[in-house]
């Protein structure tokens, strides 16, 4: 058997928010999951607010501790690796550029930032990287002097996929990274993203309240509800026969939803 890429197993969080009583409370936000994600393959992580879609997703970029579990990245436990080297393997887009960008920095810099900070490579090695890479993300060498300003909404979420991918990950999280585009933007930025995963062979998680929005690009499917994993499985069969009722009605009223509009 293959080991996969990514292998979660009873990972949970717990938030500290205070004291009752003298006694610590604590807002479990995730309770004991596993999954597993494999080379090339998108996953779909779907739920309504407060469900712990980020909470998971800002654990496994390390960007938040884990209460308990294990994260093992090519067999290997990620808590042996150190944050630099966690940021090679997984990359994280956000659902808004105009906040995840800094609008002080030019474009050529906000791609050089992730290199700068990471590797030893030279200033020409950086430069020969940004304009490759604002290549791949369907830009031009000569964007790399723009201000996120001075660009659509469109480029400037090319510009976060660009940064993403400045480091050579295997595994980007877009969280809800398409949900603020209007509906042309987005299915360019889509289709861009599926490019590129055929292209680099890139694992994807899609962190996202939307099922409709996943559904078509998503391998399997995990469905969290305040913070338990309540369903996995193959998309299509999540669709055609989900296990639980909380799926079968969020299934619903999204498709209503898309019918009404
Ligand atoms: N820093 C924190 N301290 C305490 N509780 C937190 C913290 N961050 C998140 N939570 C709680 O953890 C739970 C899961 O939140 P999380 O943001 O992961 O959900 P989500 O599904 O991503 O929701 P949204 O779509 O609104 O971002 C919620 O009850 C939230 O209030």
């Amino acid at each position: 058997m293959t080991t996969p890429l990514l292998k979660v197993t009873s990972l949970s969080k717990r938030y500290f928010t205070g004291y009752h009583r003298f006694k610590r409370q604590y807002n479990e936000a995730l309770a004991p999951i596993s999954f597993e994600l494999g080379r090339g393959e998108t996953l779909a992580i779907v739920g309504e607010a407060g469900s712990g879609k980020s909470t998971l997703a800002r654990i496994l970029v390390g960007a938040e501790q884990r209460s308990s579990g294990d994260i093992q990245f090519e067999g290997e436990s990620l808590e042996s690796r150190n944050l630099k080297q966690r940021c090679r393997l997984i990359r994280m887009i956000f659902q808004d550029p105009n906040t995840s960008l800094n609008p002080r920095l030019s474009i050529g810099e906000l791609l050089e930032e992730p290199l700068r900070f990471n590797t030893g490579m030279s200033a020409h090695e950086r430069s020969v990287q940004v304009t490759e890479t604002l290549r791949k993300v369907g830009l031009l060498p000569e964007h790399a002097d723009f201000y996120p300003h001075m660009i659509s909404e469109g480029q400037k979420q090319r510009v976060a996929v660009a940064r993403a991918l400045m480091l050579s990950p295997k595994v980007i999280i877009a969280d809800e990274a398409l949900t603020a585009l209007d509906l042309s933007v987005r299915s360019q930025i889509l289709n861009l993203l599926l490019h590129l995963q055929k292209e680099m062979g890139l694992s994807y998680i899609f962190v996202s309240h939307n099922l409709n929005l996943v559904r078509h690009v998503s391998d399997k499917i995990m469905v969290l509800h305040k913070g338990q994993l309540i369903e996995k499985g193959p998309v299509q069969k999540v669709f055609e026969s989900p296990e639980h009722e909380y799926t079968a009605r969020l299934i619903a009223e999204q498709t209503r939803q898309v019918r009404k509009r």
